[in-house]
């Protein structure tokens, strides 16, 4: 092994421990804790472990966290009147409806529902316009950890080569709007990308987001490339009946060519949920009418 491991989970715990001094100062000088309402229908058990996480590590930084529990065969109807109520109430400053919903609720009307303002996740058009524009607003978890982690580690990005494969709403298309505005060289690549390996060879940076595991192997990399591995795979152990977690990068043959690399579990999967923890005070004051300078956390 010589590349360096990107501890995702030891900065995730710093900017948690930034988010707390900040949600501390909120709760005394406005008299009311920062609030984010988690919205989780049905009970997919890998979403109700993520909802437990979220709750905790609210608590945890001083924030308050409500939780909504809905019965799988709850109507869209019903979900849309629910947001509308968070949307309307003044101690919830961030909202997140748990994804993948159930096949019956359109999902992209739910995410419509929420207002721009308390969408934490950044998953509202408003938002996504907002980060293609350049003009300030909620940047998805996902993407904005991978930022963080990047500018940590390589300081600045500028002319870099920057490969980014995979291209969901969630992830990929905004990481590579966040690598733009860094003035990145930035290509998207996707499932029909002829010769991807070649592609991925280029970059100085690859961001992988595309949910098939251990896809990204050593020969596919630049020496000495920084590697972000977004992918959260549970796969089969070698011990019958057991399961474990991979991403979308084969570790140990890339970090032989990678010149720092981030590991699954500890490494993006923790940052997406302190960001949003870091998203929801930075909702908090601006819904206070105090909004935090854009370099403040
Ligand atoms: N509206 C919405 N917003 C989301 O941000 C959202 C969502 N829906 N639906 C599900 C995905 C998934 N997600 C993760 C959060 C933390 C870890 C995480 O902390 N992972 C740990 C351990 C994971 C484990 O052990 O299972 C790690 O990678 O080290 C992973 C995945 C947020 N999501």
């Amino acid at each position: 092994m010589s590349a360096a491991l990107i501890d995702g989970k030891a900065f995730a715990a710093g900017l948690r421990d930034r988010v707390g001094t900040l949600a501390a100062r909120f709760e005394a000088q406005v008299g009311r804790k920062a609030g984010l309402a988690v919205v989780l229908v049905g009970e997919d058990p890998a979403s109700q472990v993520y909802v437990r996480s979220k709750g905790k590590q609210t608590v945890e930084a001083g924030m308050a966290s409500f939780e909504y529990k809905l019965p799988a065969d709850t109507s869209e109807a019903d979900l849309l009147a629910r947001v509308e109520a968070l949307n309307a109430d003044p101690v919830i400053d961030g909202i997140l409806v748990q994804l993948p919903l159930p096949d019956h609720i359109d999902e992209q009307k739910v995410i419509a529902t929420i207002a721009p303002d308390k969408d934490v996740d950044g998953f509202h058009v408003v938002n996504a316009g907002r980060l293609a524009v350049g003009q300030p607003g909620f940047v998805p978890c996902t993407p904005l950890g991978c930022l963080m982690l990047l500018k940590d580690r390589l300081g600045t990005l500028a002319g870099r080569e920057a490969v980014v494969i995979g291209r969901s709403n969630i992830v990929g298309k905004p990481m590579a709007q966040l690598l733009l505005a860094e003035s990145c060289t930035v290509t998207v690549a996707h499932s029909r990308t002829a010769d991807l390996p070649a592609v991925v060879r280029r970059a100085d940076i690859v961001v992988a987001a595309v949910g098939r595991p251990e896809m990204v192997k050593a020969d596919w990399l630049k020496p000495g490339a920084t590697v972000i591995d977004v992918g959260i795979n549970r796969v089969a152990a070698a011990e019958p009946g057991k399961t474990r977690l991979v991403g979308d990068v084969d570790f140990t043959g890339a970090s032989t060519v990678a010149g720092a690399i981030t590991p699954v579990p500890g490494g993006v999967g923790p940052m997406t949920i302190a960001v949003l923890l870091r998203n929801t005070l930075v909702a908090a004051w601006r819904n206070a009418g105090q909004p935090l300078a854009p370099d403040a956390i």
